[in-house]
Formats: C-alpha cells, sequence, structure tokens
C-alpha cells in the first residue's frame, strides 16, 4: 500500500520525459516474438479492470499463442487535448495509473508521452513510438535472462559492446475493450492509413466487453480486410471476459459526484488519490456526454 505522502507526491514526468523501461522483462524462451501490450484510452480514474485487461491478455497468449511471449504491458493515458467531458487532467490520470501500477502489479507501466503531448496523438503513432523506444532506442529485448548477479534493471540498457546480451525486436499490441473494436467501422473516427498500420504492423488484443458485441463489431472490419486482399483478422486476438466485469469509469465518476462509495472497484492508493485532490465532485450544470469522447481525428495520410 502507498502511504498518502507518496499519493501527494509531484511527479517529473510532466517536466521531464523519459520513456520507461524498467519493468520490461527479458525472454524466457529465445524462440518466441516478445511482445509488449499498450492500453491507450482516458483513465478517468483507472480502474481494476483496466489493469485487468493486461492479465486477460497475458492468459489468452499462454494458453493459445504459442508464438509470443509476453514482455511488457503500458498503460497509455491520453492527453487534455482529447476534449472529453468530465476527465480528470492528464497529470491526474497519469499519476492515478502510475499508482496503481505500483501498488497492483510488477510488470506494467505507464508511458506519459502521449498525456504530454501538446496535440491530440492518434493511437497509431503511439504503438508507433513505444515501438522506437524499445526496438530502436533500446535495441530490443534481451533473451537469454543474464544470470545472477546482474539485476534485472540492467537487462534494459542499451548494449554497449560486442558481448552484450542478443536482443530480438518487441511487436507491440493495442490493448482494448470491444467498444474501442466497434469505433474502428464507424465512419470518421480512424482514418484508413492508421487502421491498416495498427491492424497489419501492430496488431490488436480485444477483451469482449458487454453491450458492445464482438461479431458485430468484426464483419466490417473482415469485409475490409477481404476487399483490401490482407489478412489482417489474424492480427485481432479476441479474449473472452470467463468472469464478467462490466464497470466503466463513467460509472465511476457518476458514483463518486454523487458521494456513493467505490471501494474494492479501483485501487485503494487510487481512491485516495482522489480523495484527497477532491477529483470528479459534482459541477453544478455539468453532464457526461460519450457523443463528446470523439477524438479530433484522422493523422494526415
Ligand atoms: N469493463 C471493461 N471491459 C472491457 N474493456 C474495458 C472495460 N473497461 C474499460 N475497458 C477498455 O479499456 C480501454 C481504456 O478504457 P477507458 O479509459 O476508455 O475506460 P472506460 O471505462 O471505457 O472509460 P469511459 O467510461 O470514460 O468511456 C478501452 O479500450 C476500453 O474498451
Ligand atoms: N483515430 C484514432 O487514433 C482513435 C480513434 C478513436 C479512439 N482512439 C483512442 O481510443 C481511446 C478511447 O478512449 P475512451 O474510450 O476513454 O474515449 C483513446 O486513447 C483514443 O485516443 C483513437
Amino acid at each position: 500500500m502507498v502511504s498518502s505522502s507518496n499519493v501527494s507526491t509531484p511527479h517529473p514526468s510532466f517536466s521531464e520525459y523519459t520513456f520507461p523501461s524498467h519493468r520490461l522483462r527479458a525472454l524466457q524462451d529465445g524462440n518466441k516474438t516478445p511482445l509488449v501490450l499498450v492500453a491507450c484510452g482516458s483513465f478517468s480514474p483507472i480502474t481494476h479492470m483496466h489493469l485487468r485487461m493486461f492479465e486477460m491478455a497475458v492468459d489468452h497468449v499462454k494458453q493459445g499463442m504459442s508464438d509470443f511471449e509476453v514482455v511488457g504491458g503500458y498503460l497509455s493515458p491520453v492527453s487534455d487535448r482529447y476534449n472529453k467531458a468530465g476527465l480528470a487532467s492528464a497529470a491526474h490520470r497519469v499519476r492515478m495509473c502510475e499508482l496503481a501500477c505500483d501498488e497492483t502489479s510488477d510488470w506494467l507501466m505507464v508511458d506519459p508521452w502521449e498525456a504530454v503531448q501538446p496535440e491530440y496523438q492518434p493511437t497509431a503513432v503511439v504503438l508507433d513510438h513505444v515501438s522506437h523506444e524499445i526496438n530502436h532506442n533500446l535495441g530490443g529485448i534481451p533473451y537469454p535472462p543474464l544470470s545472477p548477479p546482474h539485476p534485472p534493471a540492467n537487462l534494459l540498457t542499451v548494449p554497449s559492446s560486442a558481448t552484450a546480451t542478443p536482443r530480438k525486436p518487441a511487436r507491440v499490441m493495442l490493448l482494448g475493450g470491444s467498444d474501442l473494436l466497434q469505433t474502428m467501422s464507424q465512419p470518421g473516427v480512424w482514418s484508413q492509413s492508421d487502421l491498416n498500420h495498427i491492424l497489419g504492423t501492430h496488431g490488436l488484443f480485444i477483451i469482449e466487453r458487454s453491450g458492445s458485441g464482438i461479431s458485430d463489431a468484426l464483419a466490417p472490419l473482415k469485409e475490409w480486410s477481404d476487399a483490401m486482399g490482407k489478412n489482417w483478422m489474424e492480427n485481432i486476438h479476441v479474449v473472452r471476459q470467463l468472469i464478467a466485469n462490466d464497470i466503466s469509469s463513467t460509472r465511476i465518476r457518476q458514483f463518486l459526484r454523487q458521494g456513493m462509495s467505490v471501494q474494492y472497484l479501483l485501487p485503494n492508493v487510487v481512491i485516495e488519490y482522489i480523495r484527497e485532490r477532491g477529483l470528479y465532485k459534482e459541477v453544478e450544470g455539468f453532464k457526461e456526454s460519450r457523443a463528446s469522447s470523439m477524438p479530433p481525428l484522422r493523422r494526415e495520410v
């Protein structure tokens, strides 16, 4: 449990950006492709389900995707330029995600890069950024793991000599719920070139979400993939919710505005942060609207 003095500590990520790599794992099986999962979203606030999506994806990989091994997971909170009503500031959302990862996980990290950009960054650009940091700047994922006495943090420093551990390029995939998949066939929400890039180069892990049917969301993408003569559907990995969790941040914000308990829905440290900062209090005349959630769209082709 993080103490309340940690909760109120300002974080340097908004003044000095550095890509977090301290929790990336070395590849255990050199025959596999290292896989890094990136969840993009508002995370206002982060819930247990946002964290759990990563665990579900890891189980899915272990059970059925023998070519991959998950070596890292990142949350990428969207910037304030997303202009979605009712969100806390990006600085608060990043900090809540960091506290949640620190309290509940030994491998999840928060990349604040997207959140600190002065302009809205399409998701394809965010995935490219993570890929560039890992595969270009860090030189890939090391394998096999270095044996002690090297501490784990040393694994991911840039190789400097011919004796450096061999490294493999990581595949960076987007992780999200089926509502995100649904938006991919809504006109005007994603640019065609970004979708080509995400589906063709990166890939997608989709967690089933009630109210957002997966088959309905997949059908138009399959039609489009077929029409383009591509195998994009092979890069969409659907993860079923065996224990349904229908939590949403919108609902949490409503609870908070109404003074209701959110205990056991969010990590304790996030509840404490919200309480200390007085976030998500009722604003007179304020109405949340999902319709206002659409980002300024289209990356130039
Ligand atoms: N209960 C859930 N089941 C499946 N996916 C989820 C769930 N909650 C969030 N996600 C996914 O997590 C990603 C980031 O979540 P996001 O911040 O948009 O949360 P949200 O609960 O949908 O937020 P909001 O209610 O503010 O729209 C999205 O891809 C979303 O689909
Ligand atoms: N064109 C795009 O790149 C595009 C379109 C729609 C949503 N998204 C992303 O999906 C996420 C959606 O988050 P919310 O569900 O909280 O609105 C955000 O990170 C947003 O940037 C990206």
